[in-house]
């Protein structure tokens, strides 16, 4: 460990810290920084470190580590993980370094400029009505099987994600393009784990190694294929949908209108909307699965904001987004989800592009920075006891934090990150939450499952999934409507619906016009 970094733990020759990077509850196990291979990683665990180095410096801490698992997949088109070094060529004596690092970081530019198309509230607004339709058809799924809340919580946000992005929806979970989302993310994310790759970052000469002894090789080239099927079967189908004229303003097809003034060519095009559902699905569904494990840990949450938002609301009818504004406690239990299981508890990591002192201590250009919103968000000396799932804390103050303390550093979106990499999903994600937390909580009781001798199933709020994204393991609950009012407004507005959402129904299998149809039969049978 060289002189003027911070403190870490003990390093082993070559590994450095490599064997303590944990594949499980990362966010719990590790302290300031450490040493990865030969590079250098630091973990941020203070919110002012954050604000001063990520958001302030955010020219020389914007950068991704390499990832050359991406670099392979995506052939560096990979907005998330989209380095601006391009290691490969850096040995490359024809062409400069100057010339491809910018040709790099022009690239990413191309890729995050046309992704804050989508970025701005005015834009992100433009998909309300899909996302309001999206809502009423997970809350009638959940009257009609509830004990399938997993599936379909993920069916949702998915269809949500393809609806804003192609202006395709998934109406099952077995619709063919959910169903190949899905083995598609499970392999990438196998590949991507700690331990499944040797660590080929830390170790340059191992991505020599011929393809018959490097199974990684393999697995990659099938990976790269199945995304490029998806991504770019997608995006034909939005093309020629939109030369047929039955365009129904989509983000893609705002992209190819726009394609020439925002410089992207079709590899571009195909991985930005590719990366967006990647990024967009399942970090949506994980959020909404925390906020239902703690329901149903929580009840006495479940009953203040049952009371608010019938006081509100109604029995009537159901929450718009419009109702937000007058359901504090709504919004302040969308921020205590965040902060109590954020979804990326160690941030998507950061990399330095020059080297950077803070607080006396040096940070080596090409640092690797973690942020360790898991620790600080539970932190005593900031939060009342920060172990429990309580809104009423965002009641008191606008980060949450104990009165009287300076929560000034902390900001209510940290669970989207900061400084120039911030999630250009932001308001999108936040609309699909907030009509979610209405809805569900308007139609819904959630409580623990009951065994065969009727004892309660308790649930256990830190079983999470391995990974870099904190998804709660599949767990069991019982979700009963509120009324039989309410069930059957659920199931007229569900056939309200069908005018919005027979908009993205596009080119759908028989199975899945063969399910919508029953569907709505039902449905009709009931009002
Ligand atoms: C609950 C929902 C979501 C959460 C908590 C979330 C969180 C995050 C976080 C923490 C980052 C890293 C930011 C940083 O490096 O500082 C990120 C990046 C990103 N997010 Fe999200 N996100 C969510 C939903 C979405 C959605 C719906 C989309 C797309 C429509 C999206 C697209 C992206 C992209 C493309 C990046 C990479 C940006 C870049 O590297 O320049 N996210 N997100």
């Amino acid at each position: 460990r060289e002189t003027g970094l911070p403190p870490g733990p003990p390093t082993l020759p070559f590994v450095g810290n490599l064997h303590l990077l944990p594949t499980q509850f990362i966010h719990y196990k590790v302290g300031a920084e450490l040493k990865l291979g030969s590079g250098t990683a630091i973990v941020l665990t203070d919110a002012a470190a954050v604000k001063e180095l990520i958001e302030k410096r955010s020219a020389t801490t914007m950068d991704r580590p390499p990832l050359h698992l991406a670099e392979v997949v995506t052939q560096g088109l990979n907005l998330v993980t989209l380095h601006l070094y391009a290691r490969r060529y850096k040995s490359c004596s024809l062409v400069p370094l100057r010339q491809v690092l910018s040709r790099y970081s022009e690239k990413w530019k191309i890729l995050r400029r046309a992704a804050q198309a989508i970025l701005t509230p005015q834009a992100s607004a433009r998909h309300l009505p899909i996302q309001q339709a999206e809502i009423i058809q997970l809350v009638h799924d959940l009257l009609r099987s509830p004990e399938s809340f997993y599936t379909h919580v993920q069916r949702y946000s998915n269809s949500v994600i393809l609806s804003v992005l192609y202006g395709k929806r998934s109406p099952r979970f077995e619709t063919p393009e959910t169903v190949k989302f899905f083995k598609v993310e499970h392999e990438w994310t196998t590949l991507l784990e700690t331990g499944a790759t040797p660590p080929l970052d830390y170790f340059p000469f191992l991505k020599y190694v011929p393809e018959r002894w490097a199974k990684w090789k393999q697995v990659s080239k099938v990976v790269r294929k199945m995304q490029r099927d998806l991504y770019f079967t997608l995006l034909d189908e939005t093309q020629e949908r939109l030369r047929r004229g039955e365009g129904n303003g989509s983000y893609v097809e705002e992209l190819v209108e726009k394609q020439k003034d925002l410089e992207l060519d079709r590899e571009m095009l195909g991985y930005l909307s590719g990366v967006l559902i990647e990024t967009g699905s399942e970090t949506t569904s994980s959020y909404l699965q925390s906020l239902i494990l703690a329901l149903v840990a929580y009840p006495e949450v479940q009953k203040k904001a049952h009371e608010e938002i019938d006081r509100v609301v109604g029995q009537h009818r159901m929450p718009r987004l419009g109702d937000l504004e007058h359901l504090p406690y709504v919004q302040a239990i969308a921020l205590e989800t965040h902060r109590f299981r954020p979804m990326t508890p160690y941030g998507i990591p950061h990399y330095t592009l020059a080297t950077e002192e803070y607080k006396g201590y040096v940070i080596p250009k090409g640092s690797t920075i973690f942020i360790n919103a898991c620790e600080f968000l539970n932190r005593w000396e900031l939060y009342d006891d920060p172990e429990n799932f309580n809104p009423d804390r965002y009641l008191l103050t606008e980060n949450g934090t104990k009165p009287g303390v300076d929560g000034s550093n902390l900001r209510p979106t940290f669970a989207f990150g900061a400084g120039r990499r911030i999630c250009p999903g932001l308001h999108v994600a936040q609309h699909t939450i907030n009509l979610s937390i209405m809805n569900l909580l308007w139609a819904f009781e959630f409580h623990k499952a009951v065994d065969p001798k009727g004892n309660p199933i308790e649930v256990d709020t830190m079983d999470y999934l391995s990974g870099l994204t904190a998804k709660p393991r599949s767990f069991k609950c019982r979700i009963t409507p509120r009324s039989a009012e309410k069930a059957e407004i659920i199931e007229l507005e569900f056939l309200n619906a069908t005018a919005m959402l027979s908009k993205f129904e596009f080119d759908l299998c028989p199975e899945d016009q063969e399910y919508v149809a029953k569907l709505r039969g039902l449905a009709k049978s009931k009002v």
